[in-house]
């Protein structure tokens, strides 16, 4: 059996790790790195894997996934290059970081694919967009599609849509718990206790959610069912237009998108 590596148990990484353990990987065929030793011994303790340094955990490996901040790769590649097996696959969960950047640090010739995840892989529940590099195969491709599978659902994309899923997906889950925020406040100022507007905002966000993805229909269409003619929905989707929130999420998720474009730039280029 392989053998992949973590290089990074944060939030995102964590949430893999977990995630494929859940799903039964064998414990004995993952290692994770982290930067400091306390979080390894963490990490160790918590979920049962190896853990070591990133040199310990490229050397051990022959799919390494790196899971750190953007701005935290250019002090990961010269460590792990030296010690990658010849032939090992490298992917990114990193938000900006683009595979010839990964390349071109790494040894010729080295498989890199890129991929953009959420948080809803912590309830198998993820959205992972995957895109190849100049190195990487169909089975690479398949490689990288059956982790993210383990947590949540995976598409393979041109890489140049990744600042864009980046700014939809991969941020995405914030600015719906921003929404749930919004609600739940509302619910408190009309009077609800807050324990009980929590209760409402947040199963019908979850119907919501599946009712759209399990009825395959337009959310126009499920909008409008909900709008009864001069209806309470119609009365507060006015205001909505009236203080240009579609606009706003527009020009949030073009941030977001600009954002990622910028992350992992040279200084000098920023
Ligand atoms: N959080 C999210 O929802 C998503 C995150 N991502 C991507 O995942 C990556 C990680 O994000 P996230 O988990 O949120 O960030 P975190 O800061 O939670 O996790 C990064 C982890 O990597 C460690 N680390 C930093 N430098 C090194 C190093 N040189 N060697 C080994 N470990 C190191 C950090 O340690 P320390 O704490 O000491 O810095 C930390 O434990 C990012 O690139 C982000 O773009 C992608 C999609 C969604
Ligand atoms: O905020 C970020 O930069 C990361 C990438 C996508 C979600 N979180």
């Amino acid at each position: 059996m392989s053998t992949t590596a973590i290089i990074g148990t944060g939030v995102m990484g964590e949430t893999l790790l977990a995630g494929l353990l859940r799903a039964g990987w064998s414990a004995s065929d993952l290692i994770a790195a982290d930067r400091r030793e306390y979080r390894r011994a963490e990490v160790e303790a918590k979920h049962g894997v190896r853990t070591g340094t990133n040199v310990d955990a490229a050397g051990a490996a022959d799919t390494v996934v790196l899971v750190v901040k953007p701005q935290d790769i250019p002090e990961v590649l010269p460590e792990i290059r030296e010690a990658m097996r010849p032939g090992a696959l490298v992917v990114s969960l990193c938000a900006g970081v683009q595979t010839w950047q990964l390349e071109a640090g790494l040894p010729d010739g080295t498989p890199v694919v890129r991929v953009m995840p959420n948080t809803p892989a912590q309830v198998d529940e993820g959205m992972a967009a995957i895109s190849g590099g100049k190195n990487a195969t169909p089975e690479h491709l398949d490689r990288v599609t059956a982790i993210m599978s383990a947590v949540g659902k995976a598409v393979t994309v041109p890489e140049k849509y990744q600042d864009a899923v980046t700014a939809i997906s991969g941020s995405g889950p914030a600015y719906l718990f921003f929404v749930v925020e919004a609600m739940i406040d509302a619910g408190v100022m009309l009077g609800l206790p807050r324990d009980v507007s929590t209760l409402l905002v947040s199963q019908t966000m979850y119907g919501s959610a599946k009712l759209l993805v399990e009825s395959g229909e337009h959310p126009t269409v499920l909008r409008e069912r909900v709008t009864s003619p001069g209806g309470t929905t119609a009365a507060a989707l006015r205001e909505l237009e009236v203080h240009r929130v579609k606009a706003a999420f527009i020009s949030a998720m073009e941030a977001a998108r600009d954002r990622s474009a910028h992350l992992a730039r040279p200084a000098k280029e920023k």
